[in-house]
């Protein structure tokens, strides 16, 4: 949309078509040309706002002060706005302008079409597109006075992030404005796109021409592993990509002729749709799972094959909830399913629903505006919600959530809008949700105590982590565990029987409790040694690594203490000591010792 007074009729009526649609909405808005009440939000809000939008604006900034010096001698400012339209930022001689419109072009002002009428910013968010509006062909009189020129900025993701926006006095149009704009928003996102590259992701650059590499109108693709997850804008219109095929196109569907294989030295390449291109792709210099927690052994063993239909379908958005006994990993897999998907660019933030007060759930998960409760903190607090906006929400413990709590989670689940407490205002959220329990959840609902909507809502696919007793090549997993936990880097070997041991034994705490005696292991071993099962704390020895001859010598002690261990649960002991339960109750009637440590009703 070119800017031009005469796309403007007498009678204040747009004739270009895209200005005379913008018209068209600015009057259904219901808005009043006359109205001079712009909408704006409170300062306390706005730090709020800066803070959620930092990757913008870090990514943004370089290119923008370089952008304000250019029309520094032009008395306008350069100004950087959110996807709503919201001034974040202002850039340049704000004193060069009238005052009405150094106080409309401050930050915390809204420039939505629905709030101003035909309006740069605006327009440019409704049209997706790039757009000049000037003096009269602004739908509010009171902003007549004003040029502007905006174009929509877009993250590696693929969805508008913001607006770039040149403003000064009407009539203030510059035959390269527009220009300048597009080429500063191909750079912004240009810079986004490469800095924000993991180290464990390919990075591509295509160009028609093989002098085009390395230029910022080049088209950049980001991969982990094989897939699709963040791309420039050059990319996503000379590929037809769209934001939701971020995660879910592979290079393979995009370059069927093509190995995904490292190569620095430019070669060509014919994508799908049979276009001609010259690329380069560099590998990822680090591989996945670098931290410490999260080891290549990422998910166990019986998971492995579900790993990458539970990352197809995070990556569509489909809501997943684990079941499994405490420790068997949960959480870990959770996070390790995070940093495969395409939520990967954004926070994995974790709250334990049982952990929390019920009286601070609520300002916990949805935030709170500066004082809204006594004991409030004074800044307010954005809330987890808002916190894994375009990351993943792991509700841990979902079983025990408060029934009240669940209906507003379950609005905000359907909405994607939070309310903070005490705020009238909604914030737009994305994200992933896992939650986890170790408990029944269709009983709760049959019990009243859990909402059988909300269940449907967040157990879309449903997964349940088996216990580590069950999980197969129990062996390898353990030596794969010792080794990440540093015991081969010190030469520390397990002697077989030993982690034969290991490996028949029940783990009630999973691999929690494995890790944990893994640690005590390594701690108390000198390098280079051969662990036996003398290294084993007693309660280890006791319950499993006596021979079952001990058994049969009526080994009364043994199983006392087994059971102790077990808090006299017969089926864990009887599995510990590799006999059947009916032996356990025939030794308890022929001894106290053994009887005392079952559940008064089992003494038969
Ligand atoms: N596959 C795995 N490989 C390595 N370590 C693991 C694995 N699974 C779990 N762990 C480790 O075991 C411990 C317990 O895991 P996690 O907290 O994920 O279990 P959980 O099922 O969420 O437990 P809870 O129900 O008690 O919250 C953590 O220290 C975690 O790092």
């Amino acid at each position: 949309m070119q800017g031009n007074s005469s796309a403007v009729s007498t009678y204040g009526i747009a004739t270009d078509p895209l200005l005379n649609d913008s018209w068209y909405r600015s009057q259904l808005y219901g808005l009043d040309r006359l109205s001079d009440d712009f909408p704006r939000i409170r300062q306390s809000e706005l730090a709020d706002l800066l803070a959620h939008h930092s990757a913008l604006q870090q990514f943004a900034r370089p290119t923008i002060r370089i952008l304000a010096e250019k029309i520094a001698d032009k008395q306008a400012v350069v100004i950087l706005s959110d996807a709503s339209g919201l001034v974040l930022n202002t850039f340049g001689d704000m004193q060069a302008l009238q005052k009405a419109e150094r106080f409309a072009l401050a930050p915390g002002n809204l420039w939505s079409e629905c709030g101003r009428g035909t309006n740069a910013i605006g327009t440019a968010l409704a049209i997706e597109e790039c757009c000049e509006i000037d003096g009269q062909q602004h739908f509010l009189t009171s902003n007549q006075g004003l040029y502007c020129a905006a174009i929509p900025l877009q993250s590696p993701c693929g969805k508008i992030a913001g607006v770039l926006d040149i403003s000064g006095p009407a009539n203030f149009a510059h035959p390269h404005t527009l220009a300048l704009l597009k080429d500063a928003a191909q750079q912004i996102e240009y810079l986004w796109v490469k800095q924000s590259l993991n180290p464990d992701q390919w990075i591509m650059n295509l160009h028609r021409k093989i002098e085009g590499l390395d230029r910022a109108d080049e088209l950049l693709l980001v991969f982990s592993d094989n897939m699709l997850m963040a791309a420039n804008r050059v990319a996503m219109r000379e590929l037809e990509l769209s934001a939701e095929q971020m995660g879910s196109v592979t290079f393979q569907q995009l370059f069927p002729q093509s190995e995904q294989q490292a190569n620095l030295v430019p070669q060509s390449l014919t994508t799908a749709d049979q276009q001609h291109y010259f690329f380069r792709l560099r590998a990822p210099t680090r591989t996945r799972f670098h931290s410490a927690d999260v080891t290549p052994s990422a998910l166990p063993f019986s998971l492995r094959d579900d790993g990458n239909k539970m990352v197809r379908l995070m990556n569509a958005g489909v809501s997943l909830c684990l079941h499994g006994e405490t420790g068997s990993g949960k959480e870990y897999v959770s996070r390790a399913l995070h940093q495969q998907s395409r939520w990967q660019r954004g926070k994995f933030v974790a709250i334990n629903c049982a952990a929390i007060p019920e009286s601070l759930i609520e300002s916990e998960l949805f935030g709170y505006q500066p004082g809204a409760f006594t004991g409030a903190s004074k800044n307010g607090y954005i809330g987890k919600i808002r916190e894994a906006d375009g990351g993943v929400l792991f509700l841990d413990e979902i079983g025990d959530m408060p029934l009240a709590l669940q209906t507003r989670l379950l609005r905000v689940l359907q909405e994607k809008e939070v309310a903070p407490l005490g705020s009238s205002r909604s914030w737009p959220v994305s994200f992933a949700v896992i939650s986890a329990t170790h408990r029944n959840l269709p009983q709760l609902v049959a019990d009243g105590t859990f909402r059988e909507d909300l269940l449907y809502r967040l157990q879309e696919f449903a997964l349940t982590i088996p216990p580590l007793r069950e999980w197969p090549e129990l062996d390898t997993f353990i030596m794969q565990l010792w080794q990440n936990m540093g015991g081969e880097q010190r030469g520390i070997s397990m002697k077989p029987q030993l982690l034969d041991i290991l490996v028949q034994h029940p783990w009630p705490g999973n691999v929690r409790q494995l890790r944990s005696l893994l640690k005590v292991l390594l701690a108390l071993a000198e390098d280079n040694e051969e662990l036996d099962c003398s290294s084993l704390p007693a309660e280890y020895r006791m319950a499993v690594s006596e021979p079952l001859p001990a058994l049969q010598q009526h080994d009364e002690q043994l199983i006392a203490a087994t059971l102790q261990r077990f808090n006299g649960n017969i089926s864990k002991t009887a599995e510990a000591l590799g006999v059947a339960r009916s032996t356990l109750y025939r030794r308890a009637a022929r001894s106290h010792t053994v009887a005392g440590q079952l559940p008064s009703k089992s003494v038969p």
